[in-house]
């Protein structure tokens, strides 16, 4: 397991349909290489259906997938799991193992070519990022519910992906770490990395995104920059409150205000 390679995600036409229900229609997207993307919309909108399809765990019912230039379908799962990392909106933990042997699932993609130190000092390294170190040998069903997302992020993170997809990645958290969780995602862009969020708080969205995509039932209502995304009428046509978008000390600002 060596540095990773950079690489973009195209999604061209996606559509899924869910338990004959159509949860996403005719979505084009793209990430390129060192993006932070935030994927945003109400409750239902498709954004975890989407993320599920990005990640390549819910097969596109039409349209099609392609990582740089090879559709998805050309990648092996194998090969994928080394380029995608992927945490879903809820996961529990099947049984009781220690929070470090939870993080080290993250490597298991590379098999027997990482040896057990560095295999170790990895795991370490992620464990650290998300503040989680001092926990590492409890057992993660004895964990408070911040504590095991974050467990969780630290096993997304460990295996040094391309590319890092990950749904609602702050749920739980403080209010510090989810700061640090959001901070650490645009180092791991701005490393070259192509990360996809699906957020709630269009606040930190605006901080710390470099592009977002807004859904609204199964279909994407617009992509863009935070300021042209997260206008007043668009975020009141969509959410149904009032907001204000501003510029401070040279950094967006995304204000939520009353129900319309
Ligand atoms: N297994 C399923 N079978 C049928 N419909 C489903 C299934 N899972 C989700 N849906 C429907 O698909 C639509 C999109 O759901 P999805 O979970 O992708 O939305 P979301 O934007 O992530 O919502 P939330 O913000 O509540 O997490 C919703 O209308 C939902 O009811």
């Amino acid at each position: 397991m060596s540095e990773f390679q950079p690489m973009a995600l195209h999604g061209k036409n996606l559509s899924l349909t869910r338990n004959r229900r159509k949860v996403l229609e005719n979505i084009d997207c793209s990430f390129q290489a060192g993006e932070l993307t935030a994927v945003i919309g109400p409750n239902g909108a498709g954004k975890s259906s989407l993320l599920s399809c990005l990640a390549g765990v819910l097969l596109p019912t039409a349209g099609s997938l392609a990582l740089d230039d090879r559709t998805i379908t050309g990648v092996s799962a194998a090969e994928r799991a080394r380029l995608i990392a992927y945490l879903p909106q809820q996961e529990m933990p099947a049984w009781s193992m220690a929070a470090q042997d939870l993080v080290a699932l993250g490597l298991l993609p590379w098999g027997r070519s990482l040896d057990r130190s560095r295999r170790g000092a990895r795991v370490a390294a992620a464990l650290n990022q998300v503040d989680a170190f001092h926990f590492a040998a409890r057992p993660v069903t004895q964990l408070s519910g911040g504590e095991l997302r974050r467990v969780q992020l630290a096993r997304l993170l460990v295996a040094n992906t391309p590319v890092l997809i990950a749904d609602e990645p702050g749920t739980a958290l403080d209010i510090r770490h989810q700061l640090q969780l959001m901070q650490t995602f645009r180092q791991q862009a701005d490393a070259g990395k192509t990360v996809i969020l699906a957020l709630h708080d269009l606040s930190l969205a605006a901080r710390y995104c470099d592009r977002i995509l807004l859904l609204q039932d199964g279909g994407l209502r617009a992509e863009g920059t935070a300021e042209t995304v997260l206008t007043p009428q668009l975020v009141g046509a969509v959410y149904g409150i009032h907001s204000e978008f501003r510029w401070r000390n040279g950094r967006p600002e995304f204000i939520a205000g009353d129900l319309i």
